[in-house]
């Protein structure tokens, strides 16, 4: 059991104004043991927390939470934050079923005034409480924390480019840690570094004394040597100024001596937006996760003294493992292959990709829109871009996507990895959705893989298409233990497969849903109800005869897909009412992902919330045949 008297005291910021400089380091120290102690046996994100730890307990300390509104970049930093904020009791529950998220939601909390998990959404958010606030004429502070990996997607130069042009008073604290879920990558990431590296940089203005006033001493010797620096000193503080924002930093992020006065300097200016640089260290505070390559960013349960993290030993490889290897092989034949990844190259095997060939691998940073369109330009002239994003973050890059890539049909390939329902991420992660904004577009050619083979296919088949762009999806984790050819057969274009052939029931799937049909197949056929069972494989173009055999020789016909409503199921059901197979007795129903957000919990449990499982697939069978299960006397 962790001791933790004072951290006990503290139900709410509240608890926290009159704490004096040492309770506060107190504070800090048993709130990061406490972190520390829920995440061993939660697993979670653990790095980007213990970083924040000191800057937590000095906003909730300083502000006036949640009447002054505290944002938080992705929100997989806010562990320290729920602690502190009323939400210790249920902390031991963070991504588990039932529990708390892993990210800030509003509907768990008003100190969550902003709900994220997708990153570099604070600043906008941030200005529009802030523009809200002085609209109505309110008092009150907006306090957005954003990492250096955060500030380097289009979004927050967006959003820093319209509020540095305002008066509107907006706190924004980019939190520097020099990571991102990999080493941090990009211009910007360098002027960060040259901007801490060059320390005693700061340059003085008016506000910028009364900022340093309070400082400790070192800070104030810093502050009096940047008076003298040039003003056209090449720095972090010059971009951001030059952006319209008042610059303050670098700052120990871990030094609370330090933070504290300075915060309270920016918490006393009235006007404009400020940005505060604090410099801190990921995974700070624990030895395992400071001195690992990842900072512990994300991390699965964990012996807090060794550090050492619980392995469950895979039955079959990662969907994952078996793309980058498919695709390494295949940019073995064929030296226009190029990868792409959004600073997720561990997620997305591109990691492997680029030990592979490292010339032929880019990490753009957290830059999705920029992805597609670096990809379009590839493909335009000449190469074959595999841009591989999860199905969630591909959101961000729609417009290009429509406009750059579909409309001038440049073969770009979409590795869409985490397709469907991914567990302890919860909603904000679900790959529900890109089946219906990818195959809504023209010249869009679309795959799912139903396991680990046909996704080896599935790399070979878009390395051989040229004629346009095209997607094939798959989902996290492992796969199901078939045997994987050395390298993938091409497939052909818009071809699915009978897996199983019955008479009276058809299960069209799409994806990698095909395992829990079969399972259904197999207990139907016991009820007395022969079940045919086919893989779409393709969701665009659709296997039209296919489409048309089953419905014409089954009575039921029915999809299923791990993907949100207007998907595969849809462009079947289009499929069928334009052959006018729809006027008659065809007996069709669409099993999709419900019209809901599902929280998190294992996939297994969230899959049967959905009623996408092998059970779901039985009961809709009876349903839709009108009759009870129990009722299998004269099923056949
Ligand atoms: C749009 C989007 N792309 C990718 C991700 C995946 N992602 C989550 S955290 C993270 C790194 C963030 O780095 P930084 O902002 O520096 O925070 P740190 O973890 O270093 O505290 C990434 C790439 C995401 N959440 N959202
Ligand atoms: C916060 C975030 O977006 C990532 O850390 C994400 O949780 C990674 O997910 P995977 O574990 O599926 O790679
Ligand atoms: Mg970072």
């Amino acid at each position: 059991m962790v001791h933790t008297p004072l951290l006990d005291t503290v139900k709410t910021p509240d608890d926290m104004k009159d704490l004096s400089r040492e309770q506060l380091k107190q504070l800090a120290d048993e709130l990061r043991t406490e972190v520390i102690d829920a995440v061993s046996v939660t697993g979670g994100h653990l790095g980007a927390g213990l970083g924040v730890v000191e800057l937590t307990v000095a906003i909730h300390h300083l502000f006036n939470t949640p009447s002054d509104k505290l944002i938080w970049d992705v929100g997989h930093q806010c562990y320290p934050h729920k602690v502190l904020t009323g939400r210790r009791d249920r902390i031991r529950t963070i991504r588990q079923g039932g529990g708390l998220s892993g990210f800030t939601k509003r509907a768990e909390s008003d100190y969550d005034p902003f709900g994220a998990a997708h990153s570099s959404t604070s600043i906008s958010a941030g200005m529009g409480f802030a523009t809200a606030r002085d609209l109505d004429g309110r008092e009150g502070h907006v306090i957005s924390v954003i990492g250096d990996g955060s500030i380097t997607a289009g979004m927050a130069y967006e959003a820093m480019n319209n509020a540095g042009a305002t008066d509107s008073r907006q706190i924004v604290i980019l939190n520097d840690n020099d990571m991102s879920i990999a080493p941090p990558v990009g211009a910007m990431s360098n002027l960060l570094a040259r901007t801490v590296s060059s320390g005693g940089y700061q340059r003085i203005r008016g506000m910028a004394k009364s900022i340093v006033k309070d400082a400790p001493r070192p800070i104030k010797s810093t502050a009096k040597k940047g008076e003298e620096y040039t003003r056209g000193m090449f720095t972090g503080g010059t971009w951001f100024e030059e952006l319209g924002f008042f610059y303050v930093g670098p700052v120990d992020g871990h030094d609370l001596d330090a933070l504290i006065p300075v915060l309270e300097n920016v918490k006393n200016m009235k006007d404009g937006p400020v940005l505060v640089h604090v410099v801190t260290q990921k995974g700070k505070g624990y030895a395992p996760a400071e001195n690992s390559a990842d900072k512990y960013h994300g991390v699965s349960k964990f012996n807090v003294v060794t550090g050492v993290q619980s392995k469950s030993t895979p039955n079959a490889p990662s969907y994952t493992n078996v793309f980058a290897d498919a695709l390494i092989k295949e940019a073995q034949k064929d030296d226009k292959i190029v990868g792409i990844t959004a600073a997720m190259p561990g997620g997305t095997g591109m990691k492997a990709f680029g030990e592979a060939f490292p010339k032929r691998m880019f990490d753009v940073g957290i830059a999705e829109q920029h992805a597609v369109t670096f990809a379009g330009g590839l493909a335009a002239d000449g190469y074959k871009p595999f841009c591989a994003i999860y199905s969630t973050f591909l959101q961000r890059g729609y417009d290009q996507l429509v406009h750059d890539i579909a409309l001038q049909n440049l073969p770009v390939r979409f590795a869409m990895d985490r397709a469907g329902l991914v567990g302890a991420d919860g909603p904000t992660h679900a790959g529900a959705f890109d089946i219906a904004y990818m195959a809504c577009l023209p010249n869009m050619m679309l795959m799912a893989a139903a396991d680990e083979a046909e996704l080896t296919h599935m790399v070979a088949t878009a390395v051989a298409y040229n004629e346009g762009p095209c997607g094939f999806r798959y989902p996290r984790g492992e796969g199901t233990g078939v045997a994987i050819p050395e390298i993938g057969q091409v497939l052909e274009i818009g071809k699915g497969r009978i897996i199983r052939e019955g008479s009276r029931i058809a299960l069209l799937s799409y994806g990698t849903r095909l395992g829990e049909c079969i399972t259904a197949a197999e207990q139907l056929e016991t009820l007395g109800l022969s079940t045919t069972v086919a893989d779409a494989r393709f969701a665009k173009p659709l296997d039209s005869a296919l489409i048309k055999r089953l419905a014409d020789e089954h009575e039921v016909l029915i999809t299923i897909e791990e993907g949100a409503v207007g998907g595969f199921g849809a462009m079947v059901l289009h499929d069928l009412a334009a052959a006018g197979r729809l006027d008659s007795g065809l007996k069709i129903r669409t099993m999709t992902l419900p019209d809901i957000y599902i929280d998190q919990d294992t996939p297994h449990k969230m899959y049967q919330q959905a009623g996408l499982d092998a059970d779901a697939i039985v009961a809709k069978v009876f349903q839709v045949l009108g009759r009870h299960q129990v009722d299998t006397a004269n099923l056949a």
